[in-house]
Formats: C-alpha cells, sequence, structure tokens
C-alpha cells in the first residue's frame, strides 16, 4: 500500500501488471513531440518557514531565520515581473508555515489575517490586479485551504514526489505520498487545473518511478485536471551532496512518463536543471515556468536559461518554441481559446472562476497580452 494513503480517503490502486509494462519502456519508444512550450514568470517566495525539512532541500530556513514578505514587497516584485513581460506569478513556500512557527503566525495575524491561505489569497488578488496569473505550490493542501485560494489562482501544483517511503523524507514532520495524493484529489474535486511531477534521484527505485506515475494517471483519469507532470532531477546543493541522476536515467524516466500519460498531460523538464536539448527525444513537450527575472528560489545555484537558449533548445530538435500561459488551453472557456486551438480532449467550460476568465478577457494591457500568447499559436 501507498504508505500513509490510509489516512485519506483517497482511492489509488496501481496495478501491478501496469508497473510491469512501463518498466520495459525505452526512449525509442516514444515519439518526440511537435514543439516545445514554455511560460514567463516571476517566482514569488511568500516564506521560508516549512513544517517539514526535506534533507534535499534547500529553500526552507530554520526558525528564527525564516521571513515572510509583505504585501508591499510582493507588489513590488510582481511589478517587475509584469514590467518584464510576464504572465505568471509563482507562489511557493514551505508547507503549513504557520503551523510550526508563532513568529509567522503572530505576523499574519499584525496583518489581519488567520492563516497563510488567507493571506495567500490577498497576494493572488495583488497579483491579478497587477496584471498577472497566479500559480501557487504550497505544498500539501486540505480541501478547506484549497478552497479558499481556488478562484484566485489560474492553476495550482504539488510535485507528488514519490509515492516511495523515502529516507530524505523521513522525521517527526514529513511529507507523505498519502498526503500529497490527497492534495492531487483536492485540486480534482475542485476543478482546478493542476500541476505535478516526480522527483528522481531521491531514494526510489525503478518499480517506485513507475508507480508514482502510474498513480498520477489514475488521478488525471478521475478528475480531468492534471495539465503537466514535471520530470525533476534532485539536485546538488549545501544541504545535498548525494548526486543527481544521470542522463541515461533521466532519458528513461522522461520516456517512461510520456508513456505512462494520456497525450493531452504536458511532460515537463526544467531547464536549468537538466540538459533539455537530449531529452526532447524522449518526449517532453514543455519547459515549464521560466523567469527573466528572478532566480530559482528553489534551486538557486541552478541559473534560467536565457530566451535564445531555449529557442536554441527547440531550433536543436526542430520544432517551434511557443509561450504559453500559466493555465493550458484546454481549461479555457472556449471563446477565449485561440481559432486554431485543437482540443484533443474535451474539458467544458466550467474550469476558471469568473474572476480568472474577467483577468484573461479583460480590455487592458495584462489582458492583451494573454490574448496575443494564445493568438500565437
Ligand atoms: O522555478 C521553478 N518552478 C517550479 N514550478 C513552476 C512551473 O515550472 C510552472 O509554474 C508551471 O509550468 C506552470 O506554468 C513548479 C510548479 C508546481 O506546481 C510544482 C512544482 C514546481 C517546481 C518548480 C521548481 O522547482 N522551480
Ligand atoms: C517545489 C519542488 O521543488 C523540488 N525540490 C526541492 N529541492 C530540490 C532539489 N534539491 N533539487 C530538485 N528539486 C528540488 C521538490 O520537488 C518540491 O516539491
Ligand atoms: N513546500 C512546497 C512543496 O514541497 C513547495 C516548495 S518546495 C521548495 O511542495
Ligand atoms: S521541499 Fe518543500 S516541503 Fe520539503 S522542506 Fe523544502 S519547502 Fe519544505
Amino acid at each position: 500500500m501507498i504508505p500513509g494513503i490510509d489516512e485519506y480517503d483517497v482511492d489509488v490502486s496501481v496495478e501491478e501488471a501496469a508497473i510491469e509494462s512501463l518498466l520495459d519502456v525505452e526512449p525509442a519508444d516514444v515519439s518526440p513531440a511537435e514543439e516545445l512550450s514554455f511560460a514567463r514568470n516571476v517566482f514569488v517566495p511568500l516564506t521560508t518557514a516549512c513544517r517539514y525539512t526535506c534533507t534535499y532541500c534547500t529553500y526552507f530556513d530554520p526558525p528564527g531565520e525564516a521571513t515572510l514578505l509583505s504585501p508591499e514587497e510582493v507588489q513590488e516584485i510582481l511589478q517587475t515581473g509584469v514590467d518584464a513581460g510576464c504572465t505568471e506569478a509563482l507562489f511557493t513556500f514551505g508547507d503549513d508555515p504557520d503551523d510550526r512557527y508563532t513568529a509567522i503566525h503572530d505576523q499574519l495575524d499584525e496583518w489581519g489575517h488567520d492563516s497563510i491561505h488567507e493571506y495567500l489569497r490577498e497576494v493572488c488578488e495583488i497579483a491579478l490586479d497587477e496584471g498577472i496569473l497566479p500559480h501557487s505550490n504550497p505544498g500539501d493542501q486540505t480541501y478547506d485551504q484549497m478552497q479558499t485560494v481556488a478562484e484566485v489562482n489560474a492553476s495550482m501544483g504539488v510535485m507528488l514526489e514519490t509515492t516511495a517511503d523515502v529516507d530524505v523524507h523521513a522525521g517527526s514532520r514529513q511529507k507523505t505520498p498519502g498526503q500529497r495524493l490527497n492534495t492531487i484529489a483536492n485540486a480534482g474535486k475542485l476543478s482546478v487545473p493542476f500541476t505535478t511531477g516526480i522527483l528522481v534521484g531521491i531514494g526510489e527505485d525503478w518499480r517506485d518511478r513507475a508507480e508514482s506515475l502510474l498513480a498520477i494517471r489514475e488521478m488525471h483519469e478521475r478528475y480531468g485536471h492534471i495539465q503537466e507532470v514535471i520530470v525533476q532531477p534532485v539536485s546538488e546543493n549545501e544541504r545535498w551532496q548525494g548526486g543527481s541522476p544521470d542522463r541515461a536515467t533521466m532519458r528513461r524516466v522522461v520516456a517512461m512518463a510520456r508513456s505512462a500519460l494520456p497525450e493531452e498531460v504536458s511532460v515537463q523538464v526544467p531547464p536549468n536543471l537538466t540538459d533539455a536539448r537530449g531529452l526532447v527525444d524522449c518526449g517532453i513537450d514543455d519547459l515549464g515556468g521560466v523567469s527573466p527575472i528572478t532566480d530559482d528560489h528553489i534551486n538557486p545555484d541552478y541559473a534560467w536559461p536565457a530566451l535564445d537558449e531555449l529557442e536554441a533548445v527547440a531550433e536543436h530538435a526542430g520544432v517551434p518554441l511557443r509561450e504559453r500561459l500559466p493555465v493550458y488551453e484546454r481549461f479555457l472557456p472556449t471563446e477565449l481559446r485561440s481559432p486554431g486551438f485543437e482540443g484533443r480532449v474535451a474539458t467544458g467550460d466550467d474550469w476558471l472562476s469568473g474572476r480568472i476568465v474577467d483577468a484573461l478577457a479583460e480590455q487592458s494591457t495584462a489582458g492583451e497580452r494573454y490574448r496575443a500568447i494564445l493568438a500565437d499559436d
């Protein structure tokens, strides 16, 4: 049984035969994508406080040192993003920071908020007012927490990491696969277009990788909400010297992801952590959110490639590079999709809230930029 799953009302039943057949997949078995997409984002590390201490993570700060960005600081970062033509405000932060740190709780209280999710809602509203679309990844979330912020996000995400019980998540407070899957299920129940993925090289074996990808597939079959799956190699930093998966491993696991998932779900690799050129023939079709202005705060030692380097990856593969929004086009109401859009899956019109649809349809500089990106197919 997947660790921790019995604590939640999530039924995941990956079949042994499906795992076995995925284990046979090789890069030569998949067809390369016809284009590569990316989004321009600005990274907003709302707080570095986290209730967990994953041993590969350099993001979290210990109590006493952790910070919380004020609304003014957030607004300033967002403004630089808007000025640089970004369409995505990536709010990523530690899991339930206010639960473990009284200083964070007290600061939120001073700003008039009961919880980090209430505060997240406020900063997402600031983003929408500034003309940039929120994509939040606050780690694990309950249904109620997610409901607080769902209507002010264009999409949300959490990495499953792995379905295996691995040492890197050990300790008295830890991520569990059951809780991550529950978060993914909550997004499905709330119709939130969702990003998830696996972290490769944290002690999981090939069978675990196959099981993780198939568990994601099962979630998508149930709710239809998975927009992309990130295949992320764990990367070395001052806290993690346990190595990073080699090229052959990344090639095989990307091919497994492409085979495991239905066609409409994108397979993404981060271009600052991988040699994306060497993965296009294994089935990637997305290079994720890339920032022209902010660091990757999670992997600060790995600089974002410039746009012309992304162009070079696409050129090397002989496919076009296309900018996208943080929410994939099939989740948009039909009237906002580009004329040339051929939805491979009918999704209906009820994914995005009125607030997000208004932002996309607005007669404003931001609205025009969003529509220009959609029209550029
Ligand atoms: O800059 C990063 N962006 C990360 N992103 C952002 C992602 O590249 C884009 O926000 C999505 O492609 C949406 O456009 C994540 C998004 C998620 O929902 C879940 C996990 C990640 C992980 C990272 C990451 O490590 N670094
Ligand atoms: C937001 C996501 O960042 C990823 N993450 C955290 N630390 C690292 C690292 N050292 N290398 C690669 N990815 C990492 C986790 O998968 C997390 O879910
Ligand atoms: N804490 C969240 C998670 O692990 C997001 C940031 S990870 C550096 O999903
Ligand atoms: S990976 Fe996310 S959950 Fe784990 S310690 Fe880092 S911030 Fe916290």
